[in-house]
């Protein structure tokens, strides 16, 4: 691969002998990787299992087919191995309030959600507006309870949420010196002084980011570049400027230890981590955790302004819709699912416990969407095929490989030995991936257009 020329003197000059290895890395293909989905019942995935993530609890080696059901059904993500360590890194525990604040498409929300065990609440907020479907779409997928996907500019959220987080992860755009083997187009982007410009945009989003966590909480800081000015320079801000306190991280094999000299020269520096291409089977990242200082004191509320309470009111369930919504539950469901139903225009969603007040910030997902009320009915989404386990369906169909392949296209399955009327989890080896809605032997196909192939 063809690297731009300023580029490889800087890390000649800074990687000396380990350089040449380095720019050979550069010829060799991406390393692939994923995790398994620990929310999921455990069943036996078509998948190589055989080379693990030692630091990654989930992670392994090797490719996903993004069409195979342990994918479409969630029950794996796509994840190259480097970038698997920011979510163990982050370690989120469950029961606590955790913030993505740079998330899609989703790869380090869904590992955040794996620790937390779907318990707690998770608010994964993305910039960009397209790229927050493919964020929403995705934790959809994994099958997430306990998140809250919102829309916003890091300011604005902070506004709203002040000392609100016991964690945030602030996997920040960077120059993406660690992509360029998987996008080799990233390489027309970077040109000297770029690793600046960069850190400047991120030096503001951590701003707002420790506006958002609470005393003695814990940021994560993360970047898939090696450049030192958005790596360890920003960290030595973080701990000038802020007062933040690095949280060492214990190495495993694939790691290295940051490098203060690349910086102000603080030893403790040598406390975050550089995952480099020549030394292990992935792309390249950088990793921090750094402590905020300060001891939690009462919790902070939210303003009660007008417009909270405002759209609280609006949100709330009709007592029609809840019996609505109960005798759906009790049709279709052998469990009755936790949390606050909230209602946006004719959507019902589950709410996580502890969710706050957003005011003005979109919110693109106030949590597990449920589904429609159309006129007198309710109609399901697909949302609860991969977060609902198929125990928890009075009716599931599992089907053929080909019968997957027709449901993907939008066609119906027919299974004429069945009477009855009700809303089907459709299953392939065990995976829930659609739901159907039997009628008379036919199941029609609810196999949202977007996923359709
Ligand atoms: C490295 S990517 C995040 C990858 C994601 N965490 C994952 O694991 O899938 C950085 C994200 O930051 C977003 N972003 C760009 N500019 C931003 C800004 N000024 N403030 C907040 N986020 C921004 C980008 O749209 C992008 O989705």
């Amino acid at each position: 691969m063809a690297l731009p020329a300023a580029f490889v003197e800087k890390y000649t000059k800074l990687l000396g002998a380990e350089a040449p290895a380095f720019f050979a890395s550069y010829n060799e293909a991406a390393g692939a990787g994923f995790r398994v989905n620990p929310l999921r019942p455990a069943v036996a995935l078509n998948l190589d299992l055989t080379d693990p993530i030692s630091y990654s609890k989930w992670g392994y080696r090797g490719q996903v087919n993004g069409n195979a059901i342990d994918h479409v059904s969630g029950y794996v993500y796509s994840q190259e191995p480097s970038a698997q360590v920011v979510g163990a890194v982050a370690d989120a525990k469950p029961n606590t309030k955790v913030l993505d604040l740079c998330a899609a498409p989703g790869g380090k929300s869904t590992h955040l959600a794996s620790s937390m065990g779907n318990t707690g609440l998770l608010v994964a907020n993305e910039i960009h507006p397209t790229r927050v479907k493919v964020l929403a779409s995705n934790l959809e997928r994994f099958g997430t309870t306990n998140t809250i996907v919102t829309n916003s500019d890091p300011d604005s959220l902070a506004a709203v949420l002040p000392e609100f987080f016991d964690l945030v992860l602030v996997d920040a755009p960077c120059s993406g010196e660690g992509m360029f083997r998987k996008d080799p187009d990233a390489t027309q982007y970077w040109h000297e002084g770029y690793a600046q410009e960069c850190a400047q945009r991120q030096r503001e989003i951590l701003d707002a980011a420790l506006l958002m966590l609470r005393p003695g909480g814990k940021l994560v800081y993360s970047t898939c570049t090696f450049a030192p000015e958005e790596d360890e320079q920003i960290v030595s801000w973080l701990v000038s400027e802020h007062g933040m306190q690095i949280d060492p991280i214990v190495k495993t094999d694939d790691m290295r230890s940051g490098r203060p000299e690349w910086s102000d020269g603080n030893p403790d520096l040598a406390g975050t981590v550089r995952m480099w291409p020549h030394v292990q089977m992935g792309e390249g990242h950088f990793c921090a955790r750094l402590i905020k200082p300060g001891t939690p004191d009462a919790p902070v509320t939210t303003k009660k302004g007008k417009k909270g309470k405002k759209q609280h009111q609006n949100n709330s369930i009709t007592s029609a819709q809840k019996q609505l919504w109960a005798d759906w539950q009790q049709a279709n469901l052998q469990v009755t699912l936790p949390g606050f139903p909230v209602v946006y225009g004719d959507q019902l969603y589950m709410q996580p416990a502890g969710a706050p007040k957003f005011g003005k910030v979109r919110v693109l997902r106030p949590g597990l969407h449920l589904g429609t009320f159309k006129k007198n009915r309710f109609a399901p989404s697909h949302s609860l095929a991969t977060a609902l386990k198929p125990a928890d369906f009075k009716c599931t169909v599992d089907v053929s490989a080909a019968e997957y392949q027709d449901v993907r296209h939008g066609l119906t399955i027919s299974r004429p030995e069945l009477t009855g009327k009700c809303h089907v989890l459709l299953t392939n080896h065990g995976m829930g991936f659609a739901i159907g809605h039997l009628v008379g032997g036919t199941i029609k196909n609810l196999y949202p257009k977007g996923l359709r192939v």
